[in-house]
């Protein structure tokens, strides 16, 4: 099984804070891995590194076998690299429906209006099946009842469970979740953690709930201090001494 993301020996210094050293991970194809760790151990940091908003000062980031290291986060993102954010980040004016057909990325081609009457019935087809596929979205993350609902109107649980909607619609190559349940109540958390699991796409998370992290992942990597102590399944992770004394108590 190949290996979709490829952090190697990465390491990062703010001035005399060294925030993550020799950090190594990686991320099977259709894997799904999270980052646990107790505050300041370095999981925003390493976050940033793998979404391109922060250039490491040493080592190296793979996408799919891609040296990504100096590529931008706009760049990995056309590589098919989408991310959620710690605030979910939906259109509040627009509706749920609205908000995911935004993302969808719209195959038909442009050409212009010559091109678009040539065109309109294969086009209508082609937005039929968009619509299709945005509604089937929502119903899998559990807000199909809300598709005429302005996001900017609903709690924030239900504004992350949008983000999520958008974030997958288009199957992305590879999603990284920044503290995706934060705002969720249990049972959204619980579906979340479903949807994400039966995702074919490649997901990093960084999560503060452990629980959340042991149900959603099959691979959890412990930080601390800008350290990997722990890499393996939920359960070897529980058991672990070093992780129990470091982080789980
Ligand atoms: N821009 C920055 N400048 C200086 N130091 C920073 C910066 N960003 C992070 N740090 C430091 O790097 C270390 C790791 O921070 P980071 O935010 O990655 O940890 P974290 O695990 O995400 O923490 P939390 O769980 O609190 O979000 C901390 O010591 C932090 O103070």
């Amino acid at each position: 099984m190949s290996t979709v993301i490829e952090v190697a020996e990465v390491g990062v210094r703010f001035g005399g804070v060294q925030a993550l050293s020799g950090v190594s991970l990686a991320v099977r194809r259709g894997g799904t891995c999270g980052v646990i760790g107790p505050n300041g151990a370095g999981k925003t940091t390493l976050f940033d590194v793998v979404t391109g908003l922060r250039r490491p000062t040493t080592g190296t980031v793979r996408l799919d076998g891609r040296d990504v290291t100096g590529t931008g986060a706009v760049r990995r993102s056309r590589l098919g690299l989408r991310r959620t954010f710690q605030r979910p980040q939906v259109f509040g004016r627009l509706t749920v429906l609205d908000n995911v057909l935004a993302a969808a990325e719209w195959h038909g081609g442009g050409g212009g209006l010559a091109a678009d009457l040539v065109a309109w019935p294969a086009r209508r087809r082609l937005e039929r099946e968009r619509r299709e596929r945005a509604a089937a979205v929502l119903d899998r993350c559990g807000i199909g009842d809300l598709r005429d609902a302005h996001a900017a109107d609903l709690p924030i649980g239900q504004r992350r469970m949008v983000e999520l909607a958008r974030a997958i619609v288009d199957e992305p190559a590879v999603l990284l979740l920044d503290e995706p349940t934060s705002g969720l109540d249990a049972e959204q958390a619980a579906l979340f953690a479903a949807v994400v699991r039966d995702l074919e796409t490649t997901v990093l998370l960084v999560e503060h709930d452990v629980g959340f992290v042991m149900a959603a992942c099959e691979r959890v990597v412990v930080l601390d201090l800008g350290k990997v102590i722990a890499d393996g399944e939920p359960a070897r992770i529980r058991e672990d001494p070093v992780v129990r004394a470091a982080y789980l108590g």
